[in-house]
């Protein structure tokens, strides 16, 4: 698993009591994988010597937790300010645990993040997996959970965690979060025990899937939700999670297809329905969108005019939902007898996350039916 360990004996009878020699400042975590490694070969015949620190690499993009306020009793109004570099420095403890690289991306706020970010910190990702043991991303809050569907959704981690970390409070705050999210989202990059558990998100002493996150508190440190539950915690910066490595149930990967370095997807918009919500809306935004997603009352619910108007339109359209929790189940939106040849139920899938894999679903050319069997056969639409 790591190219950095040693072999250095090769007698190692009784494996609860062997001894494992590990350098002084070394992450706690190092013994977990000598161990590991022992009780593969059967407890008589090998251990370890680690040789150097895990190597990370940290890709900044912006956000609050690289921003600044005027002054320290101030919580918002603030603006991006500072490098990885700067983030770096204020955790100096870090070194201990592994070696860094860090390149900065961009530094933007992430309401700016677009299309050509997000293709830079997927092709930042992908390049890094072969040579690093783990991978940390600072990314502003109020977006990162479609950053980390979509890189979930795209990149083939193999065992490499991709660890995405912001904060609530600028970094001028007093108590400002992000030093700490930030050194324990590298510490959850660089232990064994986060391997095979694909992207993951750093908040506030919690570890959560990345593909299930959801921003559900705009201004609190404990923002994020994760219905499916966190996998982790810390408590004195130790690292507990609850559960072996699993990856979340029937991601669909997609492979982008980039032509040049040009990174282009088709266009799909979300609606917000409401009362007395116009059909009219929906024809408005038909010609200039390649798809809709709709972010229903309820599970699927729309004004039946809605409903007949959507049917008539030659561009696929996701039925989400404005609640948090719960799914759109296809019985709620193929009705009456209704084939509902272009409607697709987004079950359990958020409207900006059903943007996002429609986006990908048309960018790879699927067909009505492929797109339906996305989202229907995995996501229980
Ligand atoms: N807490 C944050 O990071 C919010 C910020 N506006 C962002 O998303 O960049």
């Amino acid at each position: 698993m790591r190219k950095d360990l040693v072999e250095i004996t090769t007698i190692c009878p009784d494996v609860e009591n062997s001894q494992f020699v590990v350098q002084s400042n070394c992450p706690e975590t190092i013994p977990e994988i000598l161990k590991s490694q022992s009780v593969a070969a059967n407890g008589n015949s090998t251990s370890y010597q680690q040789c150097s620190l895990p190597r990370i690499k940290i890709l900044g993009t912006g956000g609050t937790i690289a921003s600044k306020a005027v002054d320290s009793s101030q919580t918002a109004d603030y603006h991006v300010d500072l490098t990885i570099q700067d983030l770096l420095d204020a955790i100096p403890d870090i070194s201990k645990v592994c070696d860094i690289e860090y390149e900065q991306l961009c530094n933007v706020d992430s309401k700016d993040i677009d299309q050509d970010i997000l293709y830079k910190i997927y092709k930042g990702i992908s390049e890094s997996l072969q040579t690093f043991d783990g991978i940390v991303i600072t990314h502003g809050t109020d977006t990162l959970s479609e950053t980390a569907f979509f890189i979930e959704s795209t990149v083939d981690a193999g065992d490499v965690p991709i660890v995405f970390v912001g904060s609530m409070r600028p970094s001028t705050s007093i108590s400002a979060d992000g030093p700490m999210n930030l050194y324990q989202a590298i510490c959850i990059a660089s232990n064994p025990k986060s391997r095979g558990r694909s992207v993951l998100v750093s908040l506030n002493d919690q570890i959560s899937s990345g593909y299930y996150i959801t921003k559900t508190n705009a201004n609190s440190l404990d923002s994020f939700n994760v219905r499916q539950g966190y996998l982790g915690n810390f408590v004195n910066n130790e690292i507990h999670y609850y559960y072996p490595p699993v990856k979340p149930q029937g991601c669909h990967k997609f492979k982008l297809r980039i032509i040049g370095d040009t990174f282009k997807l088709p266009e799909v918009c979300i609606l917000y329905a409401h009362q007395a919500f116009p059909p009219s809306i929906v024809n408005l935004v038909a010609d200039k969108y390649d798809g809709i997603v709709l972010a229903t009352m309820g599970a699927g619910s729309l004004p039946e005019e809605v409903n007949r108007t959507c049917l008539k339109l030659n561009l696929p359209i996701v039925y989400s939902k404005r609640s948090m929790d719960g799914m759109v189940p296809i019985a709620n939106v193929r009705k009456n007898g209704s084939n509902g040849h272009n409607v697709i139920a987004s079950g359990y899938l958020s409207p900006e996350k059903s943007r996002i894999l429609l986006q990908l679903c048309l960018a790879g050319n699927y067909s009505m039916e492929e797109v339906k069997h996305v989202f229907t056969g995995v996501y229980g639409g």
